[in-house]
């Protein structure tokens, strides 16, 4: 019988004003840290966290992210780690810097902390890293042996990122419960290819309930770039729960649509949240499940300004061919739709998304 798993970074932290206090955090998995950073926190990181590191008589140095999660962009930190001797990696910025610093802490046998800046995606707790070619384009999943060593969430920075990242992290974060359910019912693996755990599904469905009761506050505390308690436990629910939830619970129909509407090159301005939220749209269509459940899930993408119907994505004509490629992606066994508890044909997809859209619509105003 395949075991069942619950699987998390090491430590999860959640507070305000981190960056001053890197050393804390750091200093039990070595003493020589590279800092992966984007550009934009660049500077801060060299005023906020140097100085503590310095003090608490860590060797650091911060290198800026180049923009990819590239083969090329890893094997050019790796060098820089090798170089520098450094034994911790810290990733310091958006998901690529995220899953690029995973994959050099791990080519480079050093310990990880993750340091998101934006709570844009389930990213920063799981033991993948997303790889892209040199032109962009999405190439493979790098599943690693471990999850991050500590995940540090400084919601003071997190609150004072554009609205539009953090909506995007709702959206990734409120497809899990459905998603884990699936699965289960399913009896279908998870993403370490082990059957959902009971603590999988209880992960969700806390994260499903602190959407629900903390969206709308959440959301105005991120207009105002205030730390708020609700914006602190809408973190813990994108930033943590989702992505335990999601590895020790799995993923179906919302995340195999997202991967199938990336394939069009007329989405690749939209956020892997906001695709999500439309391919969860697609999921209860399926699931056929009851109304007051699509009218939750609505409520939560309309108050975190999601994206609702094709029209608010831009698309203006529905083009049949276009989605059954969509669908035929989605329905490939490289994909999760597979992890529904009822198989559904391809024809069946289609149908769906036509009617999510539909449903969308309904409730758009
Ligand atoms: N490893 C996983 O499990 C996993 C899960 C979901 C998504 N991903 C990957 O994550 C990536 C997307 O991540 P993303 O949405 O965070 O995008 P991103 O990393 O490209 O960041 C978006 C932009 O926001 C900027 N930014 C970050 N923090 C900011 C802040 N506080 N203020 C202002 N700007 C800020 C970044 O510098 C960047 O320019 C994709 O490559 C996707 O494949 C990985
Ligand atoms: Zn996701």
């Amino acid at each position: 019988m395949i075991p069942r798993s619950i699987t998390s970074p090491k430590k999860f932290i959640i507070g305000q004003d981190l960056l001053a206090q890197l050393d804390s955090f750091i200093k039990d998995f070595g003493n020589n840290a590279l800092l992966i950073c984007d550009e934009f926190i660049l500077e801060r990181v060299q005023q906020q966290a140097m100085p503590c590191l310095e003090q608490a008589g860590i060797t650091a140095c911060a290198e800026k992210f180049q923009g990819e999660c590239t083969d090329n962009e890893i094997e050019r930190l790796r060098l820089v780690v090798e170089t520098q001797g450094a034994n911790i990696v810290v990733g310091i910025g958006g998901g690529k810097t995220l899953d690029v610093a995973k994959a050099v802490a791990h080519y480079s046998h050093a310990s990880v902390v993750i340091f998101p800046t934006i709570a844009s995606s389930d990213a920063p707790c799981t033991a993948v890293s997303v790889i892209y070619n040199e032109n962009g384009e999405f190439d493979r999943y790098l599943v690693l042996p471990q999850n991050p060593d500590v995940v540090l969430a400084d919601t003071r920075l997190i609150a004072q990122a554009p609205e539009k990242y953090f909506a995007a992290g709702i959206g990734d974060a409120l497809a899990t419960f459905f998603e884990t359910r699936a699965c289960c019912y399913a009896a279908s693996l998870n993403l370490v290819k082990t059957r959902v755990s009971r603590t999988g599904l209880g992960m969700a469905l806390m994260c499903y309930e602190l959407i629900v009761d903390n969206v709308e506050m959440a959301m105005e505390a991120v207009r105002r770039q205030e730390v708020t308690p609700a914006l602190e436990e809408m973190v813990e629910a994108i930033v943590y729960l989702s992505g335990v939830a999601a590895e020790s619970g799995g993923i179906a129909c919302a995340h195999a649509i997202c991967n199938g509407m990336s394939s069009l090159e007329k989405f690749n301005h939209i956020q892997h949240g906001e695709k999500v939220a439309f391919g969860l749209l697609v999921q209860l269509v399926l699931e056929k499940a009851d109304i007051e459940e699509i009218e939750n899930v609505i409520y939560v993408i309309k108050t975190a300004g999601l994206l609702l119907t094709l029209a608010d994505f831009g698309i203006d004509e529905f083009v049949e061919s276009d989605w059954r490629e969509v669908v035929d992606i989605a329905c490939s066994p490289a994909n999760s739709m597979g992890n529904m508890p009822v198989k559904v044909s391809a024809n069946q997809v289609y149908q769906a998304i036509i009617e999510a859209n539909k449903l969308a619509q309904r409730y758009h105003d």
